[in-house]
């Protein structure tokens, strides 16, 4: 089963603790589960016979230090030698932890972390249940000084989490070096926010989130799935909207172009370039489906915003930051389209508050960090760890503009006004490194665009073309340019 969201470390301790209340549960039986469930995922994916193999078993203070004293007894019973250095006993705050260490001191030893004269021969395996959600500070990189030395190549599962990785912001929370990075990360339930944002991906190496009975409770923020499905019906043309790109002047109208194109294989019925007269001759040598229409100034383009049929806009892309640019930015949004705004748009909404002021619900903002930086400097510069990720930020940031915010990245996050938040990571199995590529922004500013024009809410829009985005990404890999990506379209609508 495919996770319907990410949760905060807050909301995964209210989920176990509603449970536990129910009486469907105890702390206890939730804690063998993860154990269980973390030796079937090492078995699956690393270890399928654990007999005979050396198992260094690290454990915290806390109840992820409880996992791996289960772990530790699974292990054992499954022949394998282990190995268990603990960093302190669990106290009276950790019932649990503590009871499962008091059933592993009955068939075996715990050693301190810190006794590298002791230290065992090169293990098969490492288990880091140090600490999981409820890491609270930065992790002394001294405290796994003793046992870097000698994992060598061995994998290493996380409990949880990579220790030292915060669990609701996806940043190492302090000194470099004060993390163990992982192989395979094994997490419980759902997967926690950490795993897909900032350095998540990079620190977890695999993820598996496993099943401990807790039902279908879920966090905030959902995960983007795959769309249902974009076929099209008896309408005509005009049935799937009309989306009009604006372009920048000679030499600054590929970024437009790539907009439009992908607008317009994602489906929109109609697809207009409105381009400064000096560049249309550039512009017509390079299309043929596409439409081209003269915008010099802010008074021709309300003219062909008196078309009804216009439907959905893309702004910014290539566009230029001068006054003529402003205002085509401000006669876009007095028209009150839907809109796309992105790239130049942002910069000059960000340094005009009257074009700012003139938001509305229906705008899609598509900032990557140092646009939404230049728009939102207070909320930027509020640093990420537990309890305050990138999804919250950009919820503050769609809340105060009143419109749909984008944040791009490998973990993109978009949020709508009335608080809405949905997480896309293009991460583990969908992987999409070659995104990192000039004009990949462009199209996805097309393809919301034309999202939009074929009638998608702003929200929707934005969800469904960043999943179609790293789908086309996927489907040629290495080798990507963004002028590829709307030609690659075909397959993956096909494979809807
Ligand atoms: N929720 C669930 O449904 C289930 C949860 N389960 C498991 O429980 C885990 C969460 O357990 P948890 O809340 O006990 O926290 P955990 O990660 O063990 O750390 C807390 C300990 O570490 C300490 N500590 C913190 N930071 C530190 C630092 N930098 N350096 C040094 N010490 C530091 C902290 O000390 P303190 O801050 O109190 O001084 C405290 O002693 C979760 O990840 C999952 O594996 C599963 O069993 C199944 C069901
Ligand atoms: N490593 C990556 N993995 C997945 N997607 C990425 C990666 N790097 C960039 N992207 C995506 O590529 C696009 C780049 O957009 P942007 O930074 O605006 O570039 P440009 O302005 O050159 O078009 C964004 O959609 C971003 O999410
Ligand atoms: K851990």
């Amino acid at each position: 089963m495919r996770p319907e969201s990410a949760v905060t470390t807050a909301e995964m301790r209210k989920i176990e603790a509603d449970a536990i209340e129910s009486g469907s549960v105890t702390g206890l039986d939730l804690m063998e589960r993860a154990g269980a469930g973390a030796v079937s995922a090492a078995r699956e994916r690393l270890m399928p016979d654990p007999a005979g193999k050396r198992v260094l078993i690290l454990c915290g203070p806390g109840n992820n230090g409880g996992d791996g004293y289960v772990i530790a007894r699974i292990l054992h019973d499954l022949d394998a030698e282990i190995e268990l250095r603990a960093l302190g006993a669990p106290g009276q705050g950790a019932p649990d932890a503590l009871a499962n260490r008091k059933r592993w001191l009955e068939i075996g030893t715990v050693m301190p972390l810190d006794d590298s004269a002791a230290m065992g021969a090169q293990p098969d395996l490492v288990i880091d249940a140090l600490f999981g959600t409820g890491l609270a500070r930065g992790v002394d990189p001294a405290i796994f000084d003793p046992v870097r030395a000698r994992i060598g190549a061995a994998p290493i599962i996380a409990v949880d989490l990579p220790s030292g990785l915060c669990s609701d912001s996806g940043q190492v929370i302090g000194a470099e070096g004060g993390i163990l990075p992982a192989t395979l990360t094994v997490s419980f339930h759902r997967p926690k926010r950490g795993h897909y944002l900032r350095d998540g991906p990079r620190f977890c190496g695999a993820l598996a989130v496993c099943d401990i009975g807790l039902g279908a409770t879920e966090g905030a923020v959902r995960l983007v799935r795959a769309p249902d499905g974009l076929g099209k019906g008896h309408g005509h043309k005009f049935s799937y909207g009309h989306a009009l790109v604006l372009s920048g002047g000679m030499g600054q109208s590929g970024a437009a172009r790539l907009a439009a194109r992908a607008a317009l294989r994602v489906g929109a019925g109609l697809v207009t370039i409105g381009a400064p007269a000096e560049a249309m001759p550039e512009i017509a040598a390079q299309i043929t489906a596409l439409m081209l229409r003269r915008v010099d100034d802010a008074g021709n383009f309300a003219g062909l915003l008196d078309d009804p049929r216009i439907n959905a806009l893309c702004l910014g892309p290539g566009l230029g930051l001068g006054p003529r640019e402003a205002a085509l930015i401000g006669t876009a949004l007095v028209s009150a389209r839907p809109a796309v705004l992105d790239a130049d748009a942002l910069t000059l909404i960000a340094a005009d508050p009257e074009l700012r002021s003139a938001l509305h619900p229906n705008c899609v903002l598509t900032p990557h960090e140092g646009e939404f930086a230049r728009l939102f400097p207070d909320i930027a510069d509020r640093s990420e760890g537990p309890g305050w990720g990138k999804p919250d930020l950009v919820a503050e940031a769609a809340r105060r503009s009143g419109c749909v915010i984008l944040l791009k990245g490998p973990d993109t996050v978009i949020a709508t006004p009335e608080g809405n938040v949905m997480l896309h990571a293009a991460a583990y199995e969908r992987a999409a490194p070659w995104l990192a590529t000039a004009g990949s922004g462009d199209v996805l500013a097309g393809l919301i665009a034309g999202l939009l024009a074929r009638g998608a809410a702003p929200a929707a829009a934005a969800q469904t073309g960043v999943w179609l985005h790293t789908e086309a990404a996927r489907h040629m890999g290495a080798g990507l340019i963004a002028e590829d990506l709307p030609d690659l379209l075909p397959r993956v609508l096909q494979d809807l």
